[in-house]
């Protein structure tokens, strides 16, 4: 599933109507029964659909669904917040249409006054889609507040009205609906927070736009999701041997943070790593082998309370390893500086970067630039604030562009954490992880992550694909354990690598 600016929305539907001929009024009659239908599906118990219509398309959309609707059986009723000859168009003629069925309407810039809300109404909202601009204006910005006071449930139409498409800051006014048909494709803020939040429940419908023109489109960005992962996760096959599904290197750990290093090893293990090899301070390591049976170990030198220490003449086994990844708990001191040049300059695989790892990029920049081997960096917006001298807040607003332009800046993969992680590759293609929980927002998270996508990464069939394989993965554990009756409460990150191989198997078994 494709994710698209309002601009590239626009491209589709030009390319559409103007080069192959579709007519308009038929691509909106499309959109607006696959939402009517949708909507129908929804609300089993509905009867009546009082739909608020805007001059543009999106409210062109809003007379197909009344139409529709109605002859599905349900009372309808159109409030146009416009002049009826204020609309041009196929929304025009999906006006006409509708009164020539002499369906109910009433037209006029005022303020509508719908009566009170009774069971088995609904409100739909077809005033704005991505044709929106700024602060909502009058008689919108009432309408909208209206309809956040009713109890009825409101459906959104493409997107809720005075939300933007794109990485825009929220306006005073919008709808805040309890769930948004998607016209085709999501645009950017279906993924941003917290206009996310104004979408409610999340449905996208097919509107029957041809595959030529999304050939025709410069596709940058996409969702990942179940079908996705499924299709890429690689088969094991019998003959598989320990050696084939990858050798890694985890570097983490202090002696006053031997968690870190065991939830990502245990995770990493879980996520079927072949052989793993887990390096922390040696005082850290019995604490670390007890949670973890299966991993070998290679002690780090330590300072006096257990830190890292100098490990500038450490041999570290990097010949022997597919992939290495290294951060959690190593604390920001000149040693994990030492490393972290170390690992860009000397390791020749796929290196993952996460938490302390990630500290002191803004002083290698240079080594970054230079290096030949793949480096994935997993942080969360705190730390891309860091690396990129932006607030937490100015990474949230345009997540994606700040992703895109970092990435291709080094040549990274760059994992940004946060409900619907954005994975970008050194050229710029995006995917946003489907999956997710708020169980997510604690300690430890990050930590299995980085486990994951080191196991992830070199199961392959591309690093790519391993890498969303494993923010996936990551995001479903979590998902299948709050199904399963956790509460987000309590939730933990042990709890995640507990439900790891669940969320594996459900994955496996789409392939079926
Ligand atoms: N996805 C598809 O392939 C299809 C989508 N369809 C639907 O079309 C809309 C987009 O339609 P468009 O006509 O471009 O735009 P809108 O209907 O969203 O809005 C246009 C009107 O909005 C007014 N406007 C803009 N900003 C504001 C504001 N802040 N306050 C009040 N009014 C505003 C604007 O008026 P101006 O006078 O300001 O220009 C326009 O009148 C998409 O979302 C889908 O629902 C197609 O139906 C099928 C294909
Ligand atoms: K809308």
């Amino acid at each position: 599933m494709q994710v698209v600016t309002s601009k590239e929305m626009q491209q589709l539907d030009q390319y559409t109507i103007e080069t192959l001929g579709m007519k308009e009024e038929l691509l909106m009659e499309n959109a607006g029964r696959a939402a009517a239908g949708d909507i129908y599906d929804m609300y089993p118990e509905a009867h009546t659909a009082v739909i608020f219509a805007g001059k543009g398309n999106n409210g062109g959309d809003g007379f197909v669904i009344g139409r529709t609707l109605s002859s599905l059986g349900w009372n309808v009723y159109v409030y146009l917040l416009a002049e009826e000859d204020a609309l041009s168009g196929g929304a025009l003629y999906h006006k006409d249409l509708y009164r020539a069925c002499g369906l109910p309407l009433t037209a006029g810039t005022g303020v509508p006054e719908p009566e009170s809300p009774e069971e088995g109404i609904i409100y739909i909202d077809a005033m704005l889609g991505t044709g929106i601009h700024g602060e909502l204006k009058e008689p919108f910005y009432s309408a909208a507040k209206w309809l956040n006071s009713v109890t009825a449930p409101v459906v959104a139409v493409d997107i809720p009205t005075g939300v933007p498409a794109n990485e825009e800051e929220l306006p005073g006014m919008a709808v805040n609906a309890d769930a948004t048909v998607i016209l085709e494709a999501p645009t950017l803020s279906t993924y941003l927070y917290p206009a996310s939040h104004y979408y409610g429940e999340i449905r996208i419908v097919p509107i029957g736009v041809p595959r030529a023109s999304w050939n025709a489109l410069d596709q940058k960005r996409q969702t990942w999701d179940l079908t996705d992962a499924a299709k890429s996760l690689p088969e094991r096959t019998q003959e598989s041997h320990k050696g084939d599904n990858g050798k890694g290197l985890l570097i983490a750990g202090a002696y006053n943070m031997p968690g870190a290093p065991a939830i990502a090893s245990n995770a990493c293990l879980h996520a079927g790593i072949g052989l793993l090899t887990t390096s922390v301070p040696a005082s850290a390591l019995s604490a670390v082998a007890s949670h973890v049976l299966e991993a070998t170990y290679f002690p780090l030198p330590e300072t006096e309370d257990g830190q890292v220490a100098d490990l500038q003449e450490t041999p570290f086994p990097w010949d022997g390893m597919d992939g290495v990844a290294a951060g959690s708990g190593l604390g920001r001191t000149e040693s994990t500086r030492v490393l972290t040049k170390r690992l860009l300059t000397e390791t020749q695989t796929p290196l993952v970067l996460d938490a302390d790892g990630l500290y002191f990029l803004p002083e290698l920049e240079a080594e970054m630039a230079n290096r030949e081997h793949p480096l994935i960096l997993t942080p969360h917006p705190g730390e891309m604030g860091r690396l990129t001298g932006l607030s937490p807040k100015e990474i949230n607003a345009e997540r994606f562009t700040v992703s895109r332009e970092y990435a291709r800046k080094f040549s990274c993969y760059l994992v940004l954490k946060g409900p619907n992680t954005i994975i970008t590759t050194p050229e710029g293609r995006q995917y946003v992880s489907t999956s997710g929980s708020s169980a997510l927002a604690k300690g430890g998270s990050g930590d299995a992550l980085t486990g994951i996508v080191l196991a992830m990464m070199l199961q392959g069939p591309t690093l790519e694909e391993g890498v969303c394989n494993a923010v996936y993965a990551h995001g479903l554990a979590a998902e299948i354990a709050i199904r399963e009756g956790i509460s987000d409460y309590s939730f933990t990150a042990s709890n995640l690598i507990d439900y790891l191989p669940k969320a594996l198997a459900f994955i496996q078994a789409q392939k079926k």
